[in-house]
């Protein structure tokens, strides 16, 4: 199943509320979120708050990236302001393991993340326990940079592992994800594609429709 999903980091937040309308209103049925510390990565974002508010009026996928040192702390404080699943770093975390069991056990769905330079093998061994693997195509931080072409390989043979094993677990692809590169995360095996700045600039309806056509498109040309 292969699913847009909207970075709000590209949104207008002074808009926010109305921008999430119109992509529901265009039937996306993800939305990116990511929660940035200023410690993990050098900037910061916005975090339960404007959740819990934006929850209050979306019936949307709340797919919570967080891009946070010790992730742990704050599960509970993200599935309480309305995450639908939540995804946290390989190399934030103390206790990876650990960490994926109490998101378990806090009731929603579990990703993992990696940074371009970590190698897919240091997550290999979990992959039956997580729902997603999110990986991640430019340096995490700010939207708007170009994808990192060494990051194909990853997809590629995270792919192959999941296929290899039958097991269902979605791979989500994050940063400079537009035209030129959404088939080539496509063909190496991604089936989540968050895309910030090709959804939110300009005419965020006429966009959707642009991306969810192409993504039909490159799906029937490469199945
Ligand atoms: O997490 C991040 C950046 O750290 C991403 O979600 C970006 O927000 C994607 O933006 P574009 O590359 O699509 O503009």
């Amino acid at each position: 199943m292969y699913q847009l999903c909207p970075s709000i980091l590209s949104a207008d937040f002074n808009r926010l509320g109305e921008q999430i309308k119109i992509l529901e209103n265009e039937g996306v049925q993800w939305l990116h979120i990511d929660v940035m510390d200023g410690d993990f990565v050098p900037s910061i974002s916005f975090g339960m708050p404007v959740i819990k508010s934006i929850r209050k009026e979306s019936k949307m996928f709340f797919d919570v990236h967080l891009m946070v040192t010790e992730p742990e702390r704050y599960i509970q404080d993200f599935v309480n302001c309305g995450a639908d699943s939540i995804t946290v770093h390989a190399e934030a975390c103390e206790d990876l393991e650990r960490t994926i069991e109490r998101i378990k056990d806090a009731g929603v769905k579990v990703g993992v993340s990696i940074k371009p330079a970590t190698p897919v093998n240091d997550i290999s061994h979990m992959l039956e326990d997580v729902d997603m693997v999110l990986v991640m195509t430019v340096q995490p931080g700010f939207g708007g940079q170009k994808y990192m072409d060494e990051c194909t390989e990853k997809i590629q043979e995270l792919r192959e592992l999941i296929d290899k094993e039958n097991l269902d677990v979605d791979i989500e692809v994050d940063g400079g994800i537009n035209e030129g590169t959404l088939e080539t995360v496509m063909k190496a095996g991604a089936n989540i594609f968050v895309a910030g700045s090709w959804v939110f600039g300009g005419d965020i309806a006429e966009n959707v429709r642009h991306i969810q056509k192409e993504i039909e498109e490159i799906s029937d040309r490469i199945e």
